[in-house]
């Protein structure tokens, strides 16, 4: 798992670790410049010339450290400082001077040279220090830098690229787009957050010294990306003595007539994601399609007819009966009880549900009816279906993901996993683990059925909660794009999800 830190919790874990490992700042920024270095030499031509553009921070003391080193090996590099020299932090002044002992001084922007092709420029303007536009001889440099990319010169940037939040991964303008960011330390959720995750490029992450130890004396909501190995080792090992019961039984009530495909989806998926047995509740005239996907697919017909209502309680409390997870929604038959019934159901039964699709838009009315709910909530909307949720705009939920998300799952206490690139999953103690596997391949109907199949599996294994849908997550779109990289993502469909992407990703993972 990897920590993301805001600024403030960078500055908390900075102080951490001169208290605990006696790091002073001035080592961290040697360590930050020295892998700040090395990221840009590996994007230069031979012989390629380095410019190095320095703000008046910490940010531009990496930049002079970096220089530095670049210098010292005896690399072509121009210094340029940009803002009041008398504002210089001690740190920075202090590497002015020791640059000017390795014969280089810094200049003006109007002095130097445009790099070109073959070159590379390193953006120490501004870090996460950044608290407003750059304006000014501020906002000429991060032009010229945009600039001189366009020319063909390779961008790295220092921490953030210059004019992005590092914060939120919101921009301001101008903003310099990179094609690597070197993160020292921790990453930052501007990293990884879009659109600052694209304006970043690569992110190289360089440890520069603060010990993993120091983010955890770090107060304040927690971030993570989620790394392979972690999904990888919440899969559960299956025992010599296991029987289809011991890998639980997954309760699917999904599925109506015209909308049977949702259903077979989220059942086969299921089967696919390990659950020992699956079983489709659903309206008598579309359990028989559903079940034809299948042969592994069982099935409880709901007699009556029309929308999913109070008059299917009994039934479905039955149906929940000796089953381990529940996923209600995709393609059910939704009317105007339908999410008294969700609330109802979920009173009587204690099992994990995933609340998808119309059981989302059902329950989007009157959220309340939640909070009597018996086991732990799952609810893994798309932001237009967290758009209905939240009373938002959808392009609001896109600008605000994760504060949006973590307000979200701590208010009603269940756990979110807000779809889209880059999905969210959001615990009640607003943990969120941020996901990095998928394509926009998967961009197509049912794909989302297919990840509530895979999270109704893990929750049927007794995974625990969140693991099982940050994990859950991570498959699903590693599963897509391990499918994309055989069928191309202009093709893919959310079946293939399931029988070309989800086996390959377990034969990967029980290596
Ligand atoms: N925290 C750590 O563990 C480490 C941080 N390092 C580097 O330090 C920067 C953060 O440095 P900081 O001095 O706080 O700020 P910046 O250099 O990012 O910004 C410069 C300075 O400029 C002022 N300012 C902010 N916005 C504007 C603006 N729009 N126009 C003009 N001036 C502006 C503000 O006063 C800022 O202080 C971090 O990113 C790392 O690169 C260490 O080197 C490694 C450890
Ligand atoms: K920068």
């Amino acid at each position: 798992m990897l920590r993301v830190l805001t600024a403030a919790q960078m500055r908390q874990a900075e102080q951490a670790a001169e208290a605990r490992h006696g790091m002073p700042s001035a080592l961290l920024m040697e360590n930050a410049g020295r892998g700040l270095a090395d990221v840009a030499r590996s994007f230069a031509n031979p012989g390629g010339r380095f410019v190095v553009v320095c703000g008046p921070g910490n940010n531009g003391g990496d930049g002079l450290v970096a220089a530095r080193f670049l210098q010292e090996r005896g690399a072509r590099v121009s210094v340029v400082m940009v803002g009041d020299a008398a504002k210089l932090t001690p740190e920075s002044r202090r590497n002015v001077e020791a640059l000017k002992g390795f014969g280089v001084t810094p200049r003006g922007l109007a002095e130097v040279d445009a790099p070109g092709r073959g070159d590379v420029v390193v953006d120490a303007l501004f870090g996460t220090g950044l608290s407003r536009a750059p304006a000014g001889a501020f906002a000429d440099a991060v032009v010229a830098i945009r600039g001189w990319r366009a020319a063909g010169a390779k961008v790295v940037a220092a921490d953030v690229p210059s004019g992005l939040q590092s914060d939120s991964g919101a921009p301001f303008s101008p903003c310099v787009e990179a094609d690597a960011t070197v993160a020292f330390g921790f990453l930052k959720p501007g990293q990884v957050l879009e659109p600052g995750a694209t304006l970043c490029g690569h992110v190289h992450r360089v440890d520069i010294g603060m010990g993993g130890e120091s983010s955890k004396e770090v107060s304040g909501p927690e971030l993570f990306v989620v790394e392979e190995s972690d999904a990888r080792r919440t899969l559960p090992v299956r025992k010599a003595d296991s029987h289809k019961g011991t890998f639980g039984h997954v309760l699917v009530v999904a599925g109506g007539r015209g909308k049977t495909g949702a259903a077979a989806l989220v059942a086969k998926s299921a089967l696919r994601s390990g659950a020992g047995l699956v079983t489709v509740a659903a309206r008598s005239d579309a359990l028989d399609s559903i079940q034809a996907h299948s042969a592994e697919i069982m099935g409880i017909p709901l007699e009556a007819t029309g929308p999913l209502g109070l008059g299917d309680l009994d039934a479905l409390v039955a149906a929940a009966e000796g089953k381990d997870a529940l996923v209600i929604g995709p393609g059910i038959p939704r009317g105007d009880e339908t999410g008294a019934l969700i609330g109802e159901l979920l009173a009587r039964v204690e099992i994990p549900a995933v609340l998808d699709a119309d059981a989302l838009n059902a329950v989007a009315t009157d959220l309340s009816v939640l909070r009597r709910a018996k086991g732990p909530v799952v609810m893994t909307p798309h932001p237009g279906e967290m758009a209905r949720l939240t009373g938002k705009s959808t392009k609001e939920v896109q600008a605000h993901r994760l504060d949006v998300a973590r307000q979200f799952s701590t208010g009603l206490k269940v756990t979110l996993v807000l779809k889209g690139d880059r999905t969210l999953t959001s615990d009640p103690d607003g943990r969120v683990y941020l996901n990095t596997t998928g394509n926009p391949g998967m961009a197509t109907g049912g794909s989302g059925d297919v990840l509530s199949g895979i999270c109704g599996a893990f929750l049927a294994q007794s995974l625990p909660v969140p693991a099982a849908l940050w994990t859950a997550v991570y498959a699903h779109g590693l599963a897509g794009d391990l499918a994309a990289a055989k069928r191309g993502q202009l093709g893919l469909v959310a079946g293939d999800i399931v029988e070309q992407g989800l086996c390959e990703v377990w034969l990967r993972w029980e290596r």
